[in-house]
């Protein structure tokens, strides 16, 4: 086993505390890179060195490289709200591309060899077939999907150019919470549909929008692969040894190959959690694709993964335990806050 650093951008996110997680449970030394623009400091664990700055910030970037003999960098830092992307579509392009293009160039010049991206199931755009592979033609109908793409474009022809090896995963939904309570979905603002229905459960929102009951799909709502954060981690440890292995660039989908509907997770988080909280009818949101549903065949067949928490029901009670959590902990502040302490 190798033993130089890590490099984790955004990691004091949602996916990247996670995979913090994963990587101190191997035994990896990491370090992370965070302007904390989302993520917060509490999230990275005690003992592992966190830089607050941002990752388009190449003498930085390099000035960490060579104080922590870093290896390879997983690249989670980003912007990911799909709406705000179509709203203000040049600040997805400076924080996805530009400062991506200054990550990668940075990790070039000092020697970083390996480097795990994060893409995204929105490079597909309006999926025409289901389950999508990844020859899938790429015709992204988001700025945030074709901030990605370019991302991942760039890192192809570093490879060819440069020799960086690289491995681009492209998320489907990710949702969930580590199953022994050490990390969870804790960002101040939530988009993400299983987060929100968890806060209407623990009574955080008085009730859910439900964004569009008229797709073509089983129930005319959105429908789409939710994968544990576990098991999405879990194919980053494996990318990453991988490429440390030798083994050849990467561009994977990570899903389970099956699909929920917006309808169906509020089912499944009304009865995880008891709460019959209120669901309002609410126009298509832009920017959302009907369908979006992972063929992982590549992932399992060339990385040898295996998904391990692919039950909706759990995915949600999952949410649902650290969203509780998370309840607990800031009701004392709140009161405290109130003037009732
Ligand atoms: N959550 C999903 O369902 C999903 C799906 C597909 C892809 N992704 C991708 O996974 C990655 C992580 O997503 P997440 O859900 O953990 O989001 P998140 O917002 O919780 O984490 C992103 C982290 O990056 C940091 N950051 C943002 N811009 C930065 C910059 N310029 N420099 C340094 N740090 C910066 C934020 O402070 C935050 O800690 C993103 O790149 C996202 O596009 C997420
Ligand atoms: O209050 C809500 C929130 C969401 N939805 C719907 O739920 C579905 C899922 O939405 P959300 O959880 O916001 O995820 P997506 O917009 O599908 O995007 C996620 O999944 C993509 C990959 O599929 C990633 O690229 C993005 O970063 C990530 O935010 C969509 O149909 C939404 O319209 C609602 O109906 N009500």
């Amino acid at each position: 086993m190798t033993s130089s650093n890590v490099l984790v951008t955004g990691g004091a996110g949602y996916i990247g505390s996670h995979m913090i997680l994963a990587l101190r449970d191997a035994g990896r030394p990491v370090v992370v890179l965070d302007d904390l623009s989302t993520g917060l400091a509490a999230a990275v664990p005690a003992g592992v060195p966190l830089v607050r700055g941002c990752v388009g910030d190449a003498d930085l970037v390099t000035s960490i490289a060579r104080t922590y003999r870093v290896g390879a960098i997983v690249h989670f830092a980003g912007s990911i709200v799909v709406p705000d992307s179509v709203a203000d579509p040049m600040a997805y392009y400076l924080n996805n591309t530009v400062r991506s293009r200054e990550l990668i160039s940075a990790a070039v010049a000092v020697g970083v060899r390996n480097f795990v991206f994060s893409s995204t199931a929105a490079v597909y755009g309006e999926a025409s077939a289901e389950p999508l592979g990844e020859d899938t033609p790429l015709a992204p109908v988001s700025p945030y999907g074709a901030s990605k793409l370019m991302t991942e474009r760039m890192l192809a022809d570093a490879g060819l150019a440069y020799g960086l090896r690289y491995a681009a995963l492209r998320y489907f939904n990710v949702a969930g919470a580590d199953p022994l309570g050490r990390a969870g979905q804790s960002g101040g603002r939530a988009t993400h549909l299983i987060k929100l229905a968890a806060q209407a459960a623990v009574g955080l929102r008085a009730g859910l929008d439900c964004f569009g009951d008229d797709y073509p799909t089983r129930d005319g709502t959105c429908v789409r692969d939710y994968i544990h954060v576990s098991d999405l981690v879990q194919a980053h440890m494996l990318a990453l040894g991988h490429l440390e292995g030798g083994g050849p660039n990467l561009v994977a989908n990570c899903g389970y190959g099956f699909g929920a509907s917006v309808r169906e997770v509020i089912g499944a988080m009304k009865r995880a959690s008891g709460v019959d909280f209120p669901v309002r009818p609410a126009p298509r949101r832009a920017g959302d694709p009907a369908a979006l549903v992972a063929d992982a065949t590549r992932l399992r067949e060339t990385l040898g993964w295996v998904a391990r928490h692919d039950d909706l029901d759990g995915i949600v009670a999952s949410a649902l335990a650290w969203e509780r959590r998370l309840a607990e902990t800031r009701r004392p502040a709140f009161t405290a806050a109130m003037g009732h302490a």
